[in-house]
């Protein structure tokens, strides 16, 4: 079995070099395929962690004897001492490793070769923006039948409105789109008709009053929006509780609700979602609030993932993004948005799926909010807002802080694993092929690679060889010259791809934290269905640095 436990090492790409240094290209722009691999045998064993303990980010310290091996996450010992969060202070707690119960060798099942797509691909990664960028992947031809009864219902109800406004608006929001071919399918949404004044008329408003004049267009709306396990905003105080549940009816959960807080339109926290999507597939079952109670198994949320490609000469792709989501924002939605754009334009992979992954309370960090409260408001982030979005509780529901790289291999597990896991990809020729799994992070958190003691070396080499890094720039923090410096990323460089954020955003949960406390406004910066989660649940009203 090679280093990694599950297939070859990872390739050299012909002709990589140091390309990326040429013309004006920014460093490290690549394929994201890993030029060397990581250093032999690494290991998610506690003994083998200590021998990297060493801050040498010498290749010769990292010992051959040392067998990575691939696991079930759930055979994974916890390891006693949940970490300090150090990655904004030195007081770490060196990162402890977990014992391996059981390798589970031979599961997997067999795998054809991503390694020669890469080559034939652009590896234009960083700053290869075509502004107008193809919408996304991710189809929406197989529109439910009440679903699309619904959008009807849906524009049948704001007829009268629109024809009472402006004729030039309404001739553009209802103008075609371009109609698919055979070139484009795939590329535009197909049916999915246009929802009229997604925007307008104001969101403060109470949606029966302005949207339908005509009380049967009313009620017509009503009907579909639950007929799709949305909830009408006047529904009253026990879809409130729906919502407030944790999760534990997420597929029929309110995003909008009347709640026993009352609506306050001035405040507008039950204003509704700008960016409502229709045709998000939900979620089947209790949800992920009674696993966090413990009151139901685990289940890894399968709804949005893809499990056929559009384009089998690409890599299937899945992104992760790890972290506290205290509270999520639109920063972090934006995140997984950079990076679909950046791999839309790399034309290397295919994405097939993006998870949030919270951060367990045992992550000892200012201002986390319990676990469950931010599993769902990540949730309720992408609920209804996005088609390829999902949360995963797993790393939430454990009992002890979990690794980013046990995370990460958990992760493998479930869509690579031949047992509870998706098995890979089903190509059209019935073969399987895994899914490349990345980690999507914030500059900040990749700079916090170089922190002594935050990071072991063995996960990091594992994070960024068998895996792989989805890096967006931030604010505030120089990635390149960090690449640059860091031995192991530099190492790893052809399995980092750093995303150019266009348009500034830092948007910051601290901050958003020290809003609510001092009462101002969060309006704008995070969905208003977090934002009422968040007013709901009275979080981060307590004293700084508490939930
Ligand atoms: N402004 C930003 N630009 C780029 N990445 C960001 C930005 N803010 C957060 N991230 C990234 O989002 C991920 C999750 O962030 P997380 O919630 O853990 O931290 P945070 O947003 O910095 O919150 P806090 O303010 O509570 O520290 C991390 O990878 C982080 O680097
Ligand atoms: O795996 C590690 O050793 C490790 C060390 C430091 C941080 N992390 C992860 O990085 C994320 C940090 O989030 P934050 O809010 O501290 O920026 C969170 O998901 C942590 O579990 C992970």
């Amino acid at each position: 079995m090679a280093a990694n436990g599950f297939k070859s090492p990872a390739p050299v790409l012909p002709g990589l070099g140091l390309h990326s240094f040429h013309n004006d290209s920014p460093p490290f722009a690549g394929a994201a395929t890993s030029e060397q691999g990581e250093p032999d045998h690494i290991s998610l064993d506690p003994s083998d962690q200590n021998r990297f303990a060493s801050s040498s980010h010498d290749d010769s310290h990292l010992k051959p004897e040392l067998h990575y091996q691939s696991q079930h996450a759930h055979l994974i010992a916890p390891f006693p001492n949940a970490p300090i969060n150090t990655a904004h202070s030195n007081q770490a707690t060196p990162t402890q490793a977990q014992s391996i119960l059981n390798p589970i060798p031979q599961r997997m099942p067999t795998f054809s070769s991503d390694e020669h797509l890469s080559s034939s691909r652009s590896r234009r990664l960083v700053s290869g923006y075509l502004f107008g960028n193809p919408p996304s992947p991710v189809g929406t031809k197989d529109i439910p039948a009440d679903m699309a009864k619904a959008v009807q219902a849906l524009q049948a109800a704001k007829a009268p409105a629109a024809a009472a406004g402006d004729a030039a608006r309404d001739s553009k929001t209802t103008s075609p789109r371009p109609s698919p071919n055979s070139e484009d399918e795939g590329r535009y949404p197909l049916p999915t008709p246009p929802i009229q004044d997604r925007d307008s008329p104001p969101l403060s408003a109470p949606y029966k009053s302005y949207s339908s004049p005509n009380p049967n267009n009313a009620l017509a709306l009503e009907q579909s929006t639950q007929a799709l396990g949305a909830v009408s905003l006047n529904d009253g105080p026990e879809t409130g509780a729906k919502l407030n549940d944790g999760g534990a009816v997420m597929a029929g959960s309110a995003r909008i609700t009347g709640t026993d807080t009352g609506y306050d339109a001035l405040e507008g926290r039950n204003d509704g979602e700008a960016d409502l999507d229709l045709s998000a597939p939900q979620a089947e079952g209790g949800g992920s609030g009674a696993y966090l109670r413990g009151e139901a198994a685990y289940e890894f949320p399968r709804h949005r993932l893809r499990k056929t490609m559009r384009d089998e000469s690409k890599i299937p792709l899945v992104i992760v993004a790890c972290g506290s989501f205290s509270p999520p924002t639109y920063l972090h939605l934006r995140m997984f948005e950079m990076a679909k754009d950046e791999i839309v334009e790399s034309q290397t992979y295919e994405i097939m799926a993006g998870y949030y992954s919270p951060v367990s309370s045992y992550y000892k960090k200012a201002g986390l909010a319990p676990a469950n409260h931010r599993v769902r408001m990540c949730e309720l982030a992408v609920e209804h807002t996005s088609t390829w979005l999902m949360v995963d509780p797993w790393e939430a529901g454990q009992s002890e802080y979990q690794r980013t790289a046990v995370v990460l291999d958990h992760f493998d597990d479930l869509l690579n694993g031949g047992e509870d896991g998706e098995g890979g990809v089903i190509m059209s020729d019935g073969k399987k092929r895994r899914y490349k799994i990345m980690l999507l992070a914030g500059g900040d958190l990749i700079e916090s690679f170089g922190e002594p003691g935050v990071w072991s070396e063995p996960d990091l080499h594992i994070i960024l060889g068998r895996f792989g890094c989805l890096i967006v720039e931030r604010a505030g923090s120089d990635v390149w010259a960090f690449l640059l410096s860091h031995d192991i990323l530099y190492h790893h460089r052809r399995n980092v791809i750093v995303i150019k954020q266009l348009i500034y955003n830092d948007i910051s949960s601290t901050k958003v934290r020290l809003f609510v406390r001092r009462g101002m406004s969060i309006k704008y910066l995070l969905p208003n269905s977090v934002i009422q989660y968040i007013y709901d649940n009275k979080l981060y009203r307590g004293k700084i640095g508490a939930p």
